[in-house]
């Protein structure tokens, strides 16, 4: 069991001199449904600031003017729910170009449980071949279908917080919250991915080692922190950084961004924005601190 503490910033790596956007990664980030753009915003600028060079957004038609105001950054693809049940090859086809051209994906925050999420999520999950963070609404759809689970590599990380895997394993939110480490660790060996599954107390439940992550403050508990930290991992694996520690150290670094909001915007009034605003500062660290 391991605990990370600051001098893991110093697996933060420098930009290299001569990078070009396409040297830091292409994030997907599958997520939003009508009245639910901001998850997707959130996670996709969280994977921004934390150093990934480009993002794309396959959300649904509604959203692509909300997104392309809050987020001009981010190239936006769309569909209309209505190509679920009139054109699903179109559909699939669609999806399969925006798998092909990304190396990490964020998939189901403010997704929805509706139908044509579920058609999403399940040609994603057989189809995707690149490190893949699950969260939100995709989680709810595999809990609902556990067939789903046949789906998963090693590829993934599955960010749940304890109503979500509540829901995954069917125990009651009490019994896990006595032994969050017990239901995340047995989880992930179960289907042989990565859990981090998400409290006060987070635990990493990874192919290594586990982790548990002591940064964070009760300020982080409002609407929209999980999507940001999504978009943080999906942005530590756009740094090349690998496997337990990227899915590790985007955690820690979520919480020391919400310890830094807190601290400035008071731990009643931060807002998950707030996060994604102080994730520089964080990653700056290394330098101030001397840790390379
Ligand atoms: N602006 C947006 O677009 C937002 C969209 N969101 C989306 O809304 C959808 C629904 O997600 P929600 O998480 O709100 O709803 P859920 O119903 O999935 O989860 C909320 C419930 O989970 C339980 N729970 C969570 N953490 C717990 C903990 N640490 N200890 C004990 N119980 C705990 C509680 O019973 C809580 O009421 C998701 O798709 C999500 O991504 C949310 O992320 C909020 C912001
Ligand atoms: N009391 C707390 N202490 C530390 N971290 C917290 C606390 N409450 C919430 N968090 C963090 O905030 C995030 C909340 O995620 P989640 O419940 O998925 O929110 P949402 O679905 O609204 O985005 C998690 O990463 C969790 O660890």
């Amino acid at each position: 069991m391991r605990i990370l503490d600051e001098t893991a910033l110093k697996y933060i790596p420098d930009r290299i001199e001569d990078a070009n956007k396409g040297s830091y990664g292409h994030v997907l980030v599958i997520a939003g449904s009508n009245g639910m753009s901001g998850a997707a915003f959130l996670s996709s600028m969280a994977a921004y600031r934390s150093g990934a060079g480009l993002v794309r957004i396959l959300t649904v038609s509604k959203n692509r003017t909300i997104l392309q105001t809050l987020l001009p950054e981010a190239i936006i693809t769309t569909y209309d729910e209505r190509e679920a049940f009139e054109s699903k090859d179109c559909l699939l086809s669609k999806i399969k170009q925006c798998l092909d051209w990304a190396s990490v994906v964020v998939l189901g925050p403010g997704l929805s449980t509706e139908y044509y999420s579920k058609i999403i999520v399940e040609y994603v999950l057989s189809e995707c071949y690149v490190p893949m963070i699950i969260d939100a609404d995709a989680l709810n759809i595999i809990a609902y279908d556990n067939s789903l689970t046949k789906y998963y590599t090693d590829n993934i990380i599955i960010t749940p917080h304890i109503g979500e895997m509540s829901r995954l394993i069917n125990i009651p939110i009490e019994d896990i919250l006595a032994d969050t480490q017990k239901y995340a660790k047995e989880y992930a060996n179960k289907y042989g991915i990565t859990v981090v599954l998400k409290s006060h107390r987070s635990v990493i439940a990874a192919k290594e080692d586990t982790f548990i992550n002591e940064s964070g403050t009760p300020a982080m508990a409002k609407a929209g922190s999980g999507d940001v930290l999504c978009g943080i991992i999906a942005g530590m694996f756009c740094l090349g950084i690998e496997d337990d520690l990227a899915v590790a150290l985007g955690v820690y670094i979520h919480g020391l961004a919400g310890n830094l909001a807190g601290q400035k915007q008071g731990e009643h009034s931060i807002i998950a924005r707030d996060i994604l605003d102080n994730i520089g500062e964080v990653l700056n660290r290394r330098k101030r601190n001397g840790l390379i």
